[in-house]
């Protein structure tokens, strides 16, 4: 009987991976799950070679696989068309958390598993947030060119920096990354921490966050839930998105949502590039609407060299703080999600199939989650 088949897709980590013995999420190092893997008897492809479809390794390797593992910092697209193809395919292992890109509903219909290793990267996500909102508010990138360049022009930075402190802060989405990043953001004694989403979050989860603004701050009640993103944009200083790539959510931040924020807010997204309409952010950052974009998730990745939000400026040049999709593949963050891996692998293997209920996305043809989308199923 043949072997079966995992098909790993992971970046490329050349020089890298032998200076950094810890990036375990290139192909080079492979997870570290080959040993373990052919020790169960099957056999591991591994390959960075993603695209295009339907010419690319993945597609010729992907038709007998059993198991595939991708990644969301550079995705191999798990699309209907290579689901069509792929007959043998059972399992579905994101290695990190955010599974949009396996088509969902094509994996529920041929009841394909999809798991990832929930919760493995959203502290490396927080603190990448918060950067990138400290970046922006305090104008940064201004400060730090002039740096470099052997410049002096305080007033030329200064006209751009605010402090967080006193400012409204919202987050679209208040999971594992969103309610982190509230956690993380009393530090700074903000005036209102506002969250919309369709869940809400526990008492016990508020009151933490208004104790701590008490004791640290002196004020409390600064928590609320907010029924209509709109109201919520129209009040906030800075918004992040911290929220799954659904249907619902896709382009859901568009010209005409983006004109209910208020001028000068700044906007943050490290979820999924396509939350967001490209060329209506980089227009809003270019006119000055926002005063600033910054994330590190792009609509398509690797991102094309002419994308909108590399060339994306304002008059000042100090609006754009992207960055390429790093914040959830921390060297602590690869080591929790190689180890997560594994674990989702043994239970696979031992056909006892009890992975943690977090971690399925689908399974037996149904959602397992209601992250991804208001209507569905919750366990
Ligand atoms: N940049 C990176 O490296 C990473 C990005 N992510 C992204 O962040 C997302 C969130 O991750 P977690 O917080 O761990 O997920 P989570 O499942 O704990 O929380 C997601 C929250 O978003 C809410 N939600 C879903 N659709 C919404 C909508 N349209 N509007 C408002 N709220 C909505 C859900 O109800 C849930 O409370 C992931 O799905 C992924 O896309 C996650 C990890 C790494």
């Amino acid at each position: 009987m043949p072997k079966g088949k995992v098909l790993l897709v992971l970046y490329e980590g050349g020089k890298h991976a032998q200076e950094q013995e810890k990036l375990l999420g290139c192909i080079e190092n492979e997870l570290g799950v080959r040993k373990f893997i052919e020790e169960h008897g099957y056999e591991l492809v591994a390959t960075t070679d993603k695209d295009p479809e339907p010419t690319s390794t993945v597609d010729k390797e992907l038709r007998d696989a059993e198991i595939v593992i991708t990644t969301p910092f550079f995705p191999a697209y798990i699309s209907r068309n290579r689901i069509a193809e792929a007959p043998n395919l059972k399992l579905c292992i994101t290695a990190g958390v955010g599974s949009d890109h396996v088509d969902l509903e094509a994996a529920n219909e041929r009841k394909i598993t999809v798991t990832e290793v929930t919760g493995s990267n959203v502290v490396s996500v927080a603190e990448h947030v918060l950067a990138t909102i400290l970046v922006l508010i305090r104008n940064y990138n201004g400060g730090h060119q002039q740096a470099i360049n052997g410049e002096w022009d305080i007033a030329g930075v200064a006209k751009n920096v605010y402090d967080l402190e006193d400012k409204v802060i919202s987050t679209v989405g208040a999971g594992r990354i969103g309610y982190r990043v509230l956690e993380r953001l009393v530090a700074f004694n903000p005036k209102k921490l506002l969250y919309y989403d369709y869940q809400e979050l526990p008492t016990e989860a508020v009151n933490r966050l208004n104790a701590a603004s008490e004791l640290f701050n002196g004020r409390g009640d600064i928590v609320q839930r907010v029924e209509k993103v709109e109201e919520m944009l129209a009040q906030s200083d800075v918004v992040t998105i911290n929220c799954p790539l659904h249907k619902d959510s896709k382009g859901m931040f568009n010209k005409q949502l983006i004109s209910h924020m208020k001028n000068g807010a700044y906007l943050v997204n490290t979820a999924r590039g396509a939350i967001c309409v490209a060329e209506d952010v980089a227009e809003a950052v270019r006119s000055g609407k926002l005063a600033g974009y910054g994330g590190d998730v792009w609509d398509k990745q690797p991102a094309p060299k002419n994308h909108p939000w590399r060339s994306m400026d304002n008059k000042d040049h100090v609006g754009n703080a992207m960055t390429v999709h790093i914040s959830g593949t921390s060297l602590d963050a690869q080591k929790r999600y190689a180890q997560g891996v594994k674990n989702i692998l043994n239970s696979y293997f031992s056909k006892k199939f009890d992975y943690r209920p977090q971690d399925v996305i689908v399974q037996n043809g149904t959602y397992a989650t209601r992250a991804y989308g208001q209507e569905k199923k919750s366990l």
